[in-house]
Parts: structure tokens; C-alpha cells; sequence
């Protein structure tokens, strides 16, 4: 083995320990041909990408959702992958102590040119294990003009499959002899078989002083934060091999269907290693995120088994107030008209009035948490004005309640898109309760506040779907930075000035009758409550002087010299 080693010129590399220095996010930059690749479904988080978009969303226009206020929203930004900074998932550990054996800057020079193609030649790479996994990602890297060898138990099974995406394949042994100078080598075997090596397998001798892309997962979740990675635990099965966390968070499926621009965390102790795959990374279409140090393999190799946690809180605070909503709408317009029903006649109980349950009751409260959803993404971003201007600066950070809600607001706004979608279908078919119900409140058809109340409402919902889909993000990368902030910004607030009109022009007359007639508010006085309070605060900010220095704050001036003195 050691003798390959030399012969290959390794082995007076692989001895030396360099300590990794910098931890890098390799991102492309707005120009870059990987975001242009329109349209990308974005791996899990297609349809209306808040999430992964650099960019703000209405729901996130102002008070700068990059909490730690290092993004400026004044100047552009690539459109994918900023979030990866302000939002990185995990914290980077310090770097100064040695690591592992790495490759010597001048490996890495050997290794760039040979396998990165830097003398014309096509890039190499030895993936080992044709399974699902292993199969889609020598395909993809076959596609993106890699010379591919798959290694394999038994090539004559996979032989056709691998020609016809222009890779080759080899056992392992016919490996080791004959392509020593593939460097980089993806590990597409499932974890315990690394684990389980027979002592006479020639495995070790093909991995020896190789970049190994450790793309395995575990089959649950690691709840003990302290435990070693896979990947770790590879690093030392390999020591004189150099070890990189890589695709693991994407799927077969992902790759086989072509779909690109998911960031993908890279890890490993080499800082040069981790370069080089960052590279491959992206050379597949999807965004390297640098996350350093092998030992954040922990995490990384715990994304798989993330669900909905970012929707968690947004999801179960939309349900309390949904059914809250419904409650009230139960007790407003169903049993409040029973009650008075059977005081003026004495009539037996109407349980028709029932009937609408499923329908109108379910189509008011979903018009009613949409609103308030709607406020409450609009109220953090006030808050968080005011908050900066008493601080005189976007570089702080805001506390913690607010910083969660600003991040929530994504969620709360695809959650208000949804419901104000079901009150405009439900309402398409008519309600009985403008018939009947309503046109006690909106006046009659021929008046002028119904087709208003009307308007209103299908105007905002139209606009709130131009917004939802400005922010997919094969739409948003057609537009420039400013077009996106702009259409964001001042449609999010039409689309809320005229969801509040709509239920003005509906308690139009009534808002001040609080003759609570079932001991209850009605639903347009207690739905309009949070907007007004929003909008009221909102004025203050709107005043020239005030908007001048926000918008110096945001722009990343400091206007408080008491600050800039704390
Ligand atoms: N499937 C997916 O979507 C994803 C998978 N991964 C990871 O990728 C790795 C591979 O996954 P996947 O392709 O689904 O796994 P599979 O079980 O489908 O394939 C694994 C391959 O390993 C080889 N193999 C199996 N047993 C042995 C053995 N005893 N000795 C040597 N080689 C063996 C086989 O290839 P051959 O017969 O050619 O030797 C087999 O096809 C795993 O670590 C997994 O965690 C990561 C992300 C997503
Ligand atoms: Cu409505």
C-alpha cells in the first residue's frame, strides 16, 4: 500500500497536519449561471420559496429579517444562498486547533488539476456503491461533464446502465489498478458496511489518501449531541484519507429529476479538500454551504430527519386562532340567531341555521385568520422600526421573541395566503349570509358599500397571489433586486390596506355598536382590532422625518451617537 502511496506521490503529503484556517460559504454570485437555471424546483422548499430566498418577502419588507442586520436590503443581494450566512443552522467551532492529516496545499494543486479538469481534461470521480444513491449522483456528475467510474461488487449488472450516462465501471480491485489518479472518491455504501470491512477487502487501498465524499446518513436521528458523526467516525477509520461531509441532505429522487439550487452543507477538516468538493458542488447545480469542521457532520447528518420544524409554530398558532375564529362565528351567527329567534316568536329551535357551518362559518374564519395572520406579519417589521430607531442602529440584535416572530413571518404569510384562498372560493359560490345576514350590514345590493366591500376583498386576495408568486423563486431571479423589493414591499402593504377595507365596508355602521348582543364582540370588531392597531402605528413611521432616519438606520448609518458610544 505504502508503496502505491509513493509511487502516486502521496505519501509525503498525507504526513503533514495543517490546521484548517477560514471557514468559507462558497456562493455564487447573482450573475452566476447556476441561478440562472430557470425554473429550479428548489429540493424541499419549492412553491413560494421564502425560505431559502436571500431576498425579503412582503412579509419580511421591513425591520430587516436578516436579524443580526448584516445584510443590507438597500444593496442587492444574489438571490440564493444570503440566507445561508445570517441563518446559518449551527454555529462553526473554533478552528484553531490541528486537526486531522490533510492534504498539503501542493496535493491540492495536483488534485485541482488532474480531477478538476484545469488542463482541459475532463473532472474525475470514483463513485463507489451503485445503488439508488450512488447510481443518480454518478449520473448527475456524468451530466455535468465528469469522467465517472462506478465501483461495484458486480459491474456486469450495472455495465449498460452506466454506458448509456457515459460513465464506466470497474470492481474494486480493477479500480485500485488501473485509475490511482482519480483522486476524489464519494462513498455511496451505506454506513455499516464501512463499518464492516473483511480484513481482506481492497477497499482500504483504493480509499488511502483520497478525498472521501461521505455522503451516508443515519437511520435515526442522533439525539446525543456529543456523539461522532458518521463521518468522523469514517475520518479515523481512514486517518491518512481526508474525509468531507457532502450531499447527504439530497435525495436520489433530487438528483435523478435534475432539479438544482439547494444549498448543500460541506464539512470536513481540510480546508482545501472542502474546496475542491464545494466545487463538484456546485458544478452540479447546487449551492455549497461551508460549514467548516467535520465535527458539524453532527448536525449535518441530522438535517434529513428535520419536519416542518420552521412551520411548527406558525401552523399551530394559525389553528388557535382559526378555531377561536370559529367559535365566535359559531356562537355569532348561528347561536346568537337561535337565541333571538326564539325570544321574538317562541318558535321551536331552528337547527337549519346550522347548515352553513360547513361552508360560510369555515369561510369567515378563514377570512378572518387571514387578516389577522396578515397583521401579524406586518406588526413585528413596525415593532422592529421603532426598536431602531430607540437604538439608532440595525446592528444589534432584536430580542429573542421578536427575532423568532420575524422569522416566522414567511410561514404566517404562505398560512394567510391559504386561508384568504378558501374565503375567496367559498365565497365564489355565494353565501347565504350576504343574502341574509349581510345585507343587514353591507346595505343592500344596490348600494354602493356592497360592490366595494366586494372589490376590496377580490383585489386584495389577487394581489396576495401576485405576491406569493413573486416570491417563487423562478419568478423572483426574472426580476431585479429593486423590482422584487418594490412589487414585496408596497403590494404587501395594498394587499393589506384592502383586506382592512374589506371588513371596514362589512362592520361599516356597526363598529361602534357594542351592544354585544350574545356577550360577544362581533367578528368584524374583533377581527379589526390587530390591523388598525398595525396601521396606527405604523403612521408614525411614515412621517418624512422619521422615515429619513429609518430608512439612514437601515441603510447602515449610525444615528445614535449614544450607541455608537455603548
Ligand atoms: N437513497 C437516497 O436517496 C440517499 C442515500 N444516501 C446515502 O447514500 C448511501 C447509499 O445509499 P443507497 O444508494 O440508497 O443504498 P443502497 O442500499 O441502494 O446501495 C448501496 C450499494 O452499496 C453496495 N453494497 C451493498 N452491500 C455491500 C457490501 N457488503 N460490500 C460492498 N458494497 C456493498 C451495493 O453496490 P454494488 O452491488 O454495486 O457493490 C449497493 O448497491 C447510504 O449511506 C445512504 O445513507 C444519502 C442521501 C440520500
Ligand atoms: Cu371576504
Amino acid at each position: 500500500m505504502a508503496e502505491g502511496l509513493e509511487r502516486v506521490g502521496l505519501l509525503k503529503h498525507i504526513e503533514e497536519w495543517t490546521p484548517a484556517t477560514s471557514s468559507r460559504t462558497l456562493l455564487p454570485s447573482p450573475q452566476d449561471p447556476v441561478l440562472n437555471q430557470a425554473p429550479l424546483t428548489v429540493g424541499a422548499s419549492s412553491y413560494f420559496d421564502f425560505s431559502a430566498s436571500g431576498r425579503q418577502n412582503a412579509f419580511e419588507s421591513e425591520g430587516q429579517p436578516d436579524v443580526d442586520g448584516m445584510v443590507d436590503v438597500s444593496s442587492p443581494q444574489p438571490i440564493l444562498g444570503t440566507s445561508s450566512t445570517p441563518h446559518n443552522p449551527m454555529p462553526v467551532p473554533p478552528r484553531s486547533a490541528p486537526l486531522r492529516p490533510t492534504l498539503s496545499t501542493d496535493l491540492h494543486s495536483q488534485v485541482k488539476s488532474e480531477m478538476i479538469g484545469a488542463n482541459g481534461q475532463k473532472k474525475q470521480v470514483i463513485v463507489l456503491g451503485s445503488g439508488d444513491f450512488g447510481l443518480a449522483l454518478a449520473n448527475r456528475f456524468a451530466r455535468a461533464s465528469y469522467s465517472v467510474l462506478v465501483v461495484s461488487r458486480n459491474p456486469s449488472r450495472i455495465r449498460q446502465q452506466v454506458r448509456e450516462f457515459g460513465g464506466k465501471v470497474a470492481t474494486t480491485e480493477e479500480a485500485h489498478r488501473h485509475e490511482e489518479d482519480m483522486r476524489v472518491v464519494v462513498v455511496a455504501l451505506p454506513f455499516r458496511i464501512m463499518q464492516n470491512l473483511d480484513d481482506d477487502s481492497p477497499l482500504p487501498d483504493l480509499l488511502e489518501g483520497k478525498i472521501l465524499i461521505d455522503v451516508s446518513n443515519r437511520e435515526k436521528p442522533d439525539m446525543d449531541p456529543g456523539n461522532r458523526s458518521q463521518a468522523e467516525i469514517l475520518q479515523m477509520q481512514f486517518p491518512r484519507s481526508t474525509v468531507v461531509k457532502a450531499f447527504n441532505i439530497l435525495s436520489s429522487h433530487t438528483l435523478s429529476q435534475g432539479v438544482g439550487g439547494t444549498q448543500v452543507p460541506v464539512c470536513g477538516n481540510d480546508d482545501e479538500a472542502r474546496a475542491v468538493v464545494s466545487e463538484m458542488v456546485q458544478d452540479l447545480g447546487f449551492i455549497p454551504q461551508d460549514l467548516g469542521h467535520l465535527m458539524n457532520a453532527r448536525e449535518v447528518e441530522n438535517m434529513p430527519f428535520v419536519f416542518f420544524t420552521a412551520w411548527k409554530p406558525a401552523l399551530l398558532l394559525s389553528l388557535v386562532i382559526w378555531g377561536f375564529f370559529f367559535l365566535i362565528t359559531i356562537i355569532n351567527l348561528d347561536v346568537c340567531l337561535i337565541v333571538r329567534n326564539h325570544k321574538t316568536s317562541n318558535a321551536t329551535i331552528d337547527w337549519s341555521v346550522f347548515n352553513a357551518l360547513a361552508k360560510d362559518n369555515v369561510s369567515t374564519s378563514c377570512a378572518s385568520t387571514a387578516l389577522f395572520l396578515l397583521s401579524l406579519c406586518y406588526l413585528p417589521g413596525v415593532l422592529a422600526g421603532y426598536l431602531q430607531l430607540f437604538r439608532g442602529t440595525k446592528y444589534s440584535e432584536f430580542p429573542c421573541c421578536l427575532d423568532r416572530w420575524m422569522k416566522g413571518r414567511k410561514q404566517l404569510g404562505l398560512i394567510m395566503l391559504f386561508n384568504a384562498a378558501i374565503h375567496g372560493v367559498c365565497e365564489l359560490g355565494g353565501s347565504e349570509r350576504i343574502g341574509s345576514v349581510g345585507s343587514e350590514r353591507i346595505g343592500s345590493r344596490g348600494s354602493w358599500r356592497y360592490p366595494t366591500f366586494l372589490a376590496s376583498g377580490i383585489y386584495s386576495l389577487l394581489l396576495a397571489c401576485i405576491l406569493g408568486l413573486t416570491s417563487m423563486r423562478s419568478v423572483s431571479v426574472s426580476l431585479t433586486w429593486r423590482e422584487f423589493s418594490r412589487i414585496q414591499r408596497y403590494m404587501g402593504w395594498m394587499v393589506f390596506i384592502l383586506a382592512i377595507l374589506h371588513i371596514v365596508f362589512l362592520v361599516w355602521g356597526n363598529f361602534f355598536n357594542f351592544s354585544f348582543e350574545c356577550y360577544v364582540p362581533s367578528i368584524g370588531q374583533l377581527v379589526i382590532l390587530l390591523p388598525l392597531v398595525t396601521v396606527l402605528l405604523k403612521l408614525p413611521l411614515l412621517l418624512p422625518s422619521v422615515d429619513t432616519t429609518l430608512t439612514n438606520i437601515r441603510l447602515g448609518c449610525f444615528v445614535s451617537s449614544a450607541h455608537q458610544n455603548g
